[in-house]
């Protein structure tokens, strides 16, 4: 039972550590720039906007447990909308002072929060303790699976310490009484546009966004500012370089590069495959970051052919930097994890990201074909939720 006081429930290892890796995986080869200073985001609607549209299966059965939890102890069953789902990232710097999650006009929907921690603190970062300003428990150490769910009014004020190091990473949802802001309406819209008018889209290969949308400058203002593209140095944090034999010189322009296809780059070394553009890549070496080690026993049926880098294409490659990442230095200070736990790395070798090629593309085509079972029953019941199919 909630406490009237200050209605709120802690519960631990809600999710299971792969559905946080999995969530990891899509933050980051998916987000945009966040809301708020040194925050990054990856919402529904747009990982649908940039054909993305089946990463929206893992958080199904996620979200559809957490509303079924959240309505059964505050007592609210079948009362609730989900309003709002993202996964959001605080990086260095970033903070939230005290505060209600409906303290504004354009808020006021809101009735409930969860928010799933996804990493945790002291491993995945520092900082970043979330405290609630009466009742208990007054502090809560975000840990990889927890969950922490509350109301949205003035009896759960709270407020989130600064970064000091690493990023926390979140799965952030809430939930509204009011049907007119229930989030599946429009998401099921959007996936029907973007299904109907796509037949081909089988290959999901991602679709970059504006060019605005992946650049973070301090001041936050347009492409021409020192600053980087997040895509860019999410690589760069990894050890990754990319060759764009297209590319023209250091005076080209970032949202050009962004649909132009890429080869990676390692040390000295580029392997001979072109991915369509730069989030189709980041989505492999991402891949390849979340099952590294069930990689290793899968064969790898194409050959692996790395070349060395030539004088030429190691200058195209360091004017390339120079645009997409020319403060690398405040790129690595917001992407790299927490300094004293490098020991986690994976072990870097091209056979196993020839073999993330292909496992992600048939962990995509199984996503793919989910969504197509899934999406007509969404449609009739207007709602998002996980079909059980051979019913
Ligand atoms: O990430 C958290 O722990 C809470 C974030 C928060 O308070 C908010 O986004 O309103
Ligand atoms: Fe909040």
């Amino acid at each position: 039972m909630a406490d009237p006081e200050h209605p709120r429930l802690i519960i631990r290892n809600f999710l299971s550590i792969d559905e946080c890796k999995e969530l990891e995986f899509i933050h980051k080869s998916c987000s945009t720039v966040g809301y708020r200073p040194n925050v990054f985001s990856t919402t529904l609607s747009h990982l649908i906007a940039t054909n993305s549209f089946h990463l929206i299966i893992p958080f199904v059965r996620i979200r559809e447990r957490l509303k079924d939890k959240l309505e059964e102890f505050f007592g609210c069953e079948y009362e609730l909308f989900v309003e709002f789902t993202g996964l959001i990232s605080w990086s260095r710097g970033a903070s939230i002072g005290w505060h209600s999650d409906d303290n504004r006009p354009y808020l006021k929907q809101r009735d409930y929060a969860a928010v799933c921690y996804l990493n945790s603190y002291g491993r995945d970062f520092s900082g970043g303790l979330f405290h609630f300003q009466d009742g208990e428990p007054t502090s809560i150490m975000p840990m990889a699976g927890d969950v922490v769910m509350y109301t949205a009014d003035c009896r759960n004020i709270h407020s989130v310490d600064e970064i000091i190091d690493g990023e926390r990473l979140t799965l952030t949802l809430w939930f509204s009484r009011d049907s007119s802001h229930d989030e599946d309406a429009k998401l099921i819209s959007l996936l029907s546009q973007n299904l109907l008018r796509d037949n081909k889209a089988d290959s999901c290969l991602p679709l970059p966004a504006s060019g605005n949308m992946y650049w973070f400058s301090v001041e936050q203002t347009s492409n021409e500012q020192l600053g980087f593209n997040i895509c860019w140095a999410r690589l760069h944090v990894l050890g990754y370089d990319t060759y764009i034999s297209e590319a023209d010189g250091c005076d080209s322009d970032v949202s050009e590069l962004l649909v132009k296809p890429v080869q990676l780059v390692r040390n000295n070394e580029m392997l001979d495959l072109e991915f369509v553009n730069i989030l189709h890549a980041l989505q492999v070496v991402h891949f390849f970051c979340w099952k590294a080690s069930a990689l290793r026993t899968r064969e790898v049926t194409r050959d692996i052919k790395v070349v060395e880098l030539s004088d030429m294409q190691r200058q195209k490659i360091n004017s390339l930097k120079s645009v997409v990442l020319n403060d690398h230095d405040l790129a690595a200070s917001f992407f790299c994890s927490i300094p004293s736990k490098k020991s986690s790395c994976i072990r870097f070798d091209w056979t196993g990201i020839m073999a993330a090629v292909d496992a992600w593309g048939d962990y995509t085509s199984k996503l793919i074909e989910q969504i197509h079972l899934q999406l007509p029953h969404w449609r009739t019941h207007q709602s998002i939720y996980s079909v059980q199919l051979g019913e």
